[in-house]
């Protein structure tokens, strides 16, 4: 009871210092983010007094042997919503390329959705995929429960409210920009506390562990969250201009400035998007598969050369500018050299289904991430290919560039979480099966024809426009205006709408089928075709049956 008392007290301080923030602030931006602080500071500490000491009332929850999965359930839930979310924005800043006039006013421009977009799909839906995969992972190969469930309540809801001052902050013009770090420095220091407790909860686990081997899974997701705390804390640095104000400036300056958010930048590339979901890879492939990783000695290997090569390459996004050339070309052999274990990963995850190839075609899960592991294997064939300077003198500035990153983020990081969203769903909420696999059928066909008409039409649009930039004429002139070479791209901006449609509708169908799932639904269908088909037991085959509903 004490403990209740004194927690609810320390929110309510907080609660009233963020009011008197709101009130002192040098602009309304930060007024606004201190009034949302001090309602979720007031709101908590109305709940602790109401609902009792949290940490009191969840401890008693995980039974011995048990996992603590409720803020896993809430994680899938958020996955999917922010997914929804960022596609959607993804598609509106789509259309505001293709037709200008959809630029309605300031706080809806191009230029603040287009951060409200790739922070959604990269930290809302990427993060909170990765947060609730990594706690269902962590305590399934460690056969241990959640080392401190009240925190890890903490790192859920903290990171959701982290999102939620990022998003609205861009939308009211509050940005430090550097690309993928757009927040200012009082949203910064909330992710630092929250990123610390999810290191606590996460290694707090492990070191708990009944079983002795930890799992290459972990490895990975430890590599991810340890490295983006480095990378977020040193990228951030900055000295406020005033306390109560949103504005701040960076520790850096100029080249040093640069190469700081681009070491920062490509590393949320190798450490956020492929670490973080290879440790995705690595536990639910060979879990839809049944079958045992394909190489365990290859996942140590590529595990460490991929660290150790990752941190290297970041100067590939400075090519041709005022960073020394040096550092460029070190950059770029380094990107190279990365081909190596980035195949290495997903030759390993495919090699997985060695002697189990027919369920590419039996199971939709085991498609979807088979075509995730191709997709990674694309993009990180293209990327060595594109840091090479002299291809990089032609990619860089264009679609090109847009074509690579979406061929990652649709088809690798995308179709990776869908995988492991519709492998967690019947186990989180104890249901025999989905609701449906004829609807994982479609979201993959959806998906699919989405990122073939994203991707080729980005390819398309990005060499067009290189080659249209570099035209010289006879006369020594540039035969293209800027302008022109601009014109020339409505077509294909058109078809990345189309593709973002498809992309789209494709997760709202995931949508259905998870709800309809959670509510405990079995839809009456027909199998999808006799490959799906248990003449046997008469009844389809499912992905999660109840022996291996059991077993999570
Ligand atoms: C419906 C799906 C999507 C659509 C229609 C879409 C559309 C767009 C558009 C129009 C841009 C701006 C391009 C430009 O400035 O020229 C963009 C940028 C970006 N999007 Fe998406 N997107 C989608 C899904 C995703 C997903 C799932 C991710 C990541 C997991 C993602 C990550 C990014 C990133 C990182 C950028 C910045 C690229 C750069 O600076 O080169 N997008 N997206
Ligand atoms: C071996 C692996 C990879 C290498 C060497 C690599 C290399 C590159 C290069 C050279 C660029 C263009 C830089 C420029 O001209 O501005 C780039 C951009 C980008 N790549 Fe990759 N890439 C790799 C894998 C991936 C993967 C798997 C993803 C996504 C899941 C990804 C996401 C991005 C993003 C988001 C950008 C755009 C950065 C910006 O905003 O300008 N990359 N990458
Ligand atoms: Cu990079």
């Amino acid at each position: 009871m004490d403990n209740t008392v004194s927690n609810a007290f320390a929110w309510l301080i907080l609660g009233i210092l963020a009011i008197f923030a709101a009130a002192a602030a040098a602009d309304s931006g930060f007024s606004f983010h201190m009034a949302i602080m001090a309602a979720v500071a007031l709101g908590v500490a109305f709940l602790t007094m109401s609902r009792g000491d949290w940490s009191e009332r969840t401890t008693p929850t995980v039974p011995v042997g048990r996992y603590y999965d409720e803020v896993i359930r809430w994680g899938v839930i958020a996955t999917v919503f922010w997914g929804v979310v960022g596609f959607l924005v993804g598609v509106v800043i789509a259309s505001q390329l293709a037709f200008p006039d959809l630029n309605l006013s300031e706080h809806t421009n191009f230029g603040r959705l287009r951060p409200l977009h790739t922070s959604a799909v990269i930290f809302a839906f990427g993060g909170n995929a990765l947060i609730a995969t990594s706690f269902y992972v962590v305590q399934r190969t460690c056969r241990a429960p959640l080392a401190f469930p009240a925190l890890s309540r903490f790192v859920f809801w903290g990171y959701q409210l982290f999102i939620v001052l990022a998003a609205t902050g861009y939308v009211l013009g509050i940005t430090q920009s550097k690309e993928y770090a757009e927040p200012e420095w009082y949203i910064d220091l909330w992710l630092t506390i929250v990123w610390v407790a999810y290191l606590v909860v996460f290694v707090g686990t492990v070191i708990r562990r009944a079983e002795p081997h930890i799992y290459v899974a972990n490895w990975f997701y430890l590599a991810f969250i340890l490295t983006i705390a480095m990378l977020h804390i040193v990228n951030n640095l900055a000295v406020p201009v005033s306390l109560l104000g949103a504005k701040s400036y960076s520790a850096f300056a100029g080249v040093q400035d640069a190469l700081t958010q681009w070491w920062y930048g490509h590393n949320a590339v190798g450490f956020f998007l492929t670490a973080g979901f290879l440790a995705m890879m690595y536990y639910f492939v060979p879990k839809q598969a049944e079958r045992p990783i394909y190489s365990y000695r290859l996942s140590i290997i590529h595990f460490w050369s991929l660290i150790f090569l990752y941190i290297w390459a970041g100067p590939h996004h400075l090519h041709y500018t005022a960073l020394p050339d040096w550092a460029q070309t070190l950059g770029m052999v380094f990107s190279v050299m990365l081909w190596m274990p980035s195949w290495g990963g997903m030759i390993n995850g495919l090699m997985t289904l060695n002697g189990a190839w027919d369920k590419i075609r039996t199971d939709p899960i085991i498609r979807m991430m088979v075509f995730a592991l191709a997709f990674y294997g694309m993009a990180t064939f293209e990327g060595p290919l594109m840091s090479i300077k002299s291809v990089n003198s032609l990619s860089h500035y264009t679609e090109w560039t847009v074509g690579h990153v979406h061929s990652g983020a649709l088809g690798w990081n995308g179709m990776i979480t869908f995988g492991a969203i519709y492998y967690m769903v019947p186990r989180l909420w104890g249901r025999s099966r989905l609701y449906s696999l004829r609807m994982i059928n479609w979201h993959f066909w959806l998906a699919t024809l989405g990122i073939v008409l994203y991707a080729s039409s980005m390819w398309v649009a990005g060499i067009t426009q290189g080659l249209m930039w570099r035209e010289y004429g006879e006369d020594g002139y540039l035969v293209y205006a800027f302008a022109e070479v601009v014109a020339a791209m409505k077509p294909y901006y058109v078809i990345r709408i189309a593709g973002g449609l498809l992309y789209l509708a494709g997760a709202l169908v995931m949508v259905w089928n998870v709800w309809m799932t959670i509510a405990g639904r079995l839809r009456d269908e027909a199998p999808l075709s006799t490959a799906f088909y248990d003449p046997e037991k008469d009844r389809p085959l499912v992905p999660a049956g109840p022996r291996s509903a059991v077993a999570a």
